[in-house]
């Protein structure tokens, strides 16, 4: 986005996709996005509610396109382990070059890597599977803001909605990852866990990296939601939580094996 002052405005600008189209040098169309567009859409005035009546039933053919060109792009990729984790981790730390590993560890033991395919750890991980040499791909998502697919995504797709692209995540993946991140990243994460509490995805590890991190919230879920039954004892059990990435390798063979033992004859 441009600050509007003569330099600025003769400068190349990022911009921002909305859904395949790159945007620059458009500030009002960086306010708004496809995602915002359907869920925020005001029903206060009689004119608001006619416009969504109309628009709404034709957002739906967008809504499949976008599932049908994830379908189509992911169809063929094989084991795939979907990292999540922070947009704000910055490079040269300790958490980026876990996440680095982390990719890196997934790749040799033969997995493709999933990520957001955005800044911080999601650039981490999608960097160790690039040395790695597996497919990397980054699934990003209309933003208001600046944004692109980092440098070490190979297969990168950008989607208006948040929930098609969430599909992606879980369809084409055999297990999660997260690293440490921010409410982007818990909203993955619960909605990972949701879908495997309520058996709509069976053969899932989640694994989280980082004890210093999330230690604080698997306590909480034991002494919080376990204590008050909001949860069951064994539901705790759906998470792992470890530190390197060789133990991330670990945790996702132990549970496959587990469930294997475990499922029908
Ligand atoms: C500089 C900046 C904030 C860029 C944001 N650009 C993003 N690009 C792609 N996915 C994202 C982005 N921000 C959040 N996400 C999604 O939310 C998670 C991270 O959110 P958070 O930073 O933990 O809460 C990621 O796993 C990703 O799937």
């Amino acid at each position: 986005m441009t600050t509007g002052d003569t330099d600025d405005a003769m400068m190349p600008d990022e911009g921002c996709y909305v859904g395949p189209m790159r945007i620059r040098r458009s500030a009002d169309q960086l306010a708004m996005t496809t995602d915002r567009r359907l869920l925020d859409a005001s029903q206060r005035t009689s004119e608001a509610r006619a416009q969504r009546a109309q628009k709404d039933p034709w957002r739906v053919l967008r809504i499949q396109s976008e599932f049908v060109s994830g379908f189509d792009a992911l169809r063929d990729l094989g084991e795939a382990v979907t990292v999540f984790g922070s947009a704000r981790t910055q490079r040269g730390t300790d958490t980026y070059e876990l996440g680095v590993g982390v990719g890196e560890a997934l790749g040799r033991a033969g997995f493709a890597v999933m990520t957001g395919g955005g800044p911080g750890a999601m650039e981490a991980a999608n960097k160790g599977a690039f040395q790695a040499g597996v497919p990397s791909i980054g699934l990003g998502i209309e933003l208001p803001f600046e944004q692109r697919l980092n440098e070490w995504v190979d297969i990168g797709l950008n989607f208006r909605y948040f929930f098609a692209r969430k599909t992606m995540f879980v369809k084409y993946a055999q297990a999660f990852v997260c690293l440490p991140g921010g409410f982007g990243t818990l909203d993955e994460l619960f909605e990972a866990l949701t879908l495997v509490q309520t058996t709509k995805i069976t053969r899932f590890p989640i694994v989280l990296v980082g004890s210093d991190f999330w230690s604080g919230l698997m306590n909480w879920i034991r002494e919080v939601l376990v204590a008050e039954k909001m949860v069951g004892a064994a539901d705790v059990d759906l998470l792992q939580l470890v530190d390197t990435p060789e133990e991330v390798v670990e945790a996702i063979a132990r549970t496959r094996r587990e469930l294997d033992e475990q499922a029908p004859r």
